[in-house]
């Protein structure tokens, strides 16, 4: 039996930091020092509240957006400052699958030209070749030869979003951002659709960066993942132990906000304190501390590096012994689970 070494790794960030121009002239940083990679056939969960810098980081990634520092390797490229040139030649091998398929698809073209455009982009594809790997993308994606001559307002939006995902394969492409791929969807198309990127990753060996509010989609789909407060990433790790046994106190609020309400008495359930007035945009120290219950002075000299807790898990939390789940806790969060499965 022949041992495989780790899977190459397909994208990596290091040190990555976006700027914006907010209202009323200052600067909002939207991604601040990001660093992140990803392998070959992984899927890394991406969480975090709204506006914690999410999509911002996706499009950073992909080339959409201009860092204003840091560098992003995608195999053999950099692809903070590559020319336009060159970030087209790229576009099919990195993708993205937005939430709303409808809204990312051009109502008036039809399904074959819609799944056919990354092979138009990259321009060196004859048409009978277009026709037939748009004739294999449809067949991947579970999509009947019939629909390429549909409009987008003529299909489900579970059809959609199959699209959209053939659209994204068709380039054969390396990695995809999946942005909230299953949001718009109701529970039993969300189910399909899951299985059907886990079926495509599998037969392409994808990265996938999985954006979501969504913990029960990463418990589901991600091995690893990565947590995103305020432009930081604040926690990194298995997603198991990050959702079981979070590391960091926004972490722990967050996976115990998504509990289901009937259960809003439970012991496990924690809290950030409300936010005292003038407390935004403290300029120095850790983001959370002016809601943190775990909050020492400490706290307010320096931001914290993310440091290993455990074996492949880090915090950006001087406190985050103080988090560990006491040792009842593997069965109040088998409970929880059972719970929330019951209920989804
Ligand atoms: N083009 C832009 N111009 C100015 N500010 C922006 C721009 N894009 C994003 N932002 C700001 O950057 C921050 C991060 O936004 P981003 O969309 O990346 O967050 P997110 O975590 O993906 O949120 P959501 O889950 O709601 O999509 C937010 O404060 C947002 O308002």
């Amino acid at each position: 039996m022949t041992t495989n070494g780790p899977a190459p790794v397909v994208i990596d960030a290091r040190h990555l930091r976006k700027t914006f121009r907010g209202q009323g002239g200052t600067d909002l940083i939207a991604v601040n020092d990001v660093n992140l990679a990803i392998r070959a056939g992984e899927t890394v969960g991406l969480i975090g509240e709204s506006g914690s810098g999410k999509s911002t980081l996706g499009r950073l990634l992909l080339g959409l957006l201009a860092a204003d520092s840091g560098e992003v390797h995608f195999q053999d490229t950099e692809i903070v400052g590559a020319s336009p040139k060159d970030l087209q030649r790229l576009r099919t091998q990195m993708q993205v699958v937005f939430q709303e398929p409808y809204e990312s698809l051009n109502p008036r073209l039809r399904v074959s030209s819609l799944v056919a455009e990354p092979l138009v982009v990259q321009g060196d594809v004859s048409k009978a070749e277009r026709r037939q790997r748009v004739a294999e993308a449809l067949s991947q994606v579970g999509l009947k030869p019939e629909l390429a001559g549909r409009f987008p307002g003529e299909l489900s939006g579970g059809q959609q979003q199959r699209v959209g995902i053939a659209r994204a394969i068709i380039g054969r492409p390396k990695l995809v951002v999946l942005d909230e791929p299953t949001a718009s969807l109701d529970r039993t198309i969300r189910r399909q659709i899951t299985d059907l990127l886990h079926k495509v990753q599998a037969d392409l060996d994808l990265a996938y960066l999985l954006i979501t509010h969504d913990i029960g989609s990463v418990r589901r789909m991600a091995k690893r993942s990565v947590v995103m407060f305020r432009g930081h990433l604040v926690e990194s790790g298995p997603t198991a132990a990050i959702l079981n046994a979070p590391g960091h106190p926004y972490t722990k609020a967050l996976v115990s906000s998504e509990l289901p309400a009937k259960l809003d008495a439970a012991p496990s359930r924690y809290r950030l304190k409300p936010r005292p007035p003038g407390s935004e945009g403290l300029p120095t120290g850790c983001p959370l501390r002016a809601v943190c219950p775990l909050a020492i002075d400490a706290c307010a000299t320096e931001l914290p590096p993310m440091a290993a807790i455990r074996p492949g898990h880090e915090s950006r939390c001087i406190r985050w012994a103080d988090l560990t789940p006491p040792p009842s806790a593997p069965a109040d969060a088998a409970r929880e689970r059972s719970a929330k499965e019951a209920i989804r």
